[in-house]
């Protein structure tokens, strides 16, 4: 579908950082929608929760395979939420058909990784409960400096995106902060030059989030609760956030290839 200039425009309202594909927005959800699909996460057949080292995770849309998607339907207490990612992003090239469900108790967290080659290179992220700060860094191969020999290679390195051949200022590691109900999208560049990852700690540090207005808010809230009180004699660092509760995402992408027929001989 052709994406007209002013709808670009819509979304380029949100990027956030010097990556520009890469966007954050806040309140993308109602705290009743928020309400609705926590019910529904939590009201699912224990046999969906498959329990890994440091998360567990509920898998919906079929199974992945390298070979493409092995499908099943999709509940309904997700369309409404995917169609929403669908229609305001338009980013994706089909309807979205897989969503993973993450669930992180508060020192939990995801190692620095990018997403599998079946997927779509874009992917859309609702975060639930707990506030959680996403760190970017970039592919190890990106952030060697390239040679100062002057002997022409810094266009061989340069196919990475970096035209002066200075690739460490090109690719700095960032974090996101994700906050309850927002929706984070990350495409191309961000994609895949970028890992992701959630560190497993109660306490994280914000100095490195593009999103700041985010993480002033958050402490504007935590004053007016009252909870910096808390703080009062406490090595507590005011540029952390406190994870308190359980974090839940929902990982929406698309895997363009569908396969009914992958298992049969
Ligand atoms: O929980 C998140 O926000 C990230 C999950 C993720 O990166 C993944 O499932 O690949
Ligand atoms: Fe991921």
């Amino acid at each position: 579908m052709e994406v007209s200039a002013e709808d670009d425009n819509k979304l380029r309202n949100f990027i956030v950082g010097d990556v520009p594909t890469l966007y954050y927005i806040p309140d993308f959800i109602t705290q009743t929608q928020q309400d609705l699909l926590l019910n529904n996460i939590y009201q699912a057949p224990a046999f969906k929760w498959k329990s890994l080292k440091n998360r567990r995770l509920q898998n919906w849309g079929g199974v992945v395979h390298e070979k493409g998607l092995l499908p099943q339907n999709l509940p309904p207490w997700l369309i409404n939420i995917i169609q929403k990612i669908f229609d305001e992003s338009r980013l994706f090239p089909s309807a979205i058909n897989h969503v993973l469900i993450n669930e992180y108790l508060p020192n939990q967290g995801i190692m620095p990784h990018q997403d599998g080659p079946a997927y779509f290179p874009v992917v859309a992220i609702v975060s639930l409960g707990s506030p959680v700060v996403m760190d970017f860094s970039p592919h190890l191969s990106l952030t060697v400096s390239t040679n100062q020999s002057g002997n022409g290679m810094e266009d061989e390195l340069s196919c990475t995106g970096a035209p002066d051949g200075n690739l460490q200022k090109d690719y700095n590691p960032f974090s996101v902060l994700l906050m309850p109900r927002s929706l984070l999208i990350f495409k191309d560049k961000a994609y895949s030059e970028y890992m992701h990852g959630i560190k497993d700690c109660p306490v994280q540090r914000c100095d490195r989030v593009v999103n700041v207005g985010e993480f002033l808010k958050y402490r504007g809230a935590d004053q007016i609760t009252g909870s910096k009180d808390l703080y009062e004699g406490t090595d507590v660092d005011l540029n952390s956030i406190n994870r308190t509760t359980n974090r839940i995402s929902l990982t929406c992408r698309v895997v363009p290839k569908v396969n009914r027929k992958l298992f049969k001989f």
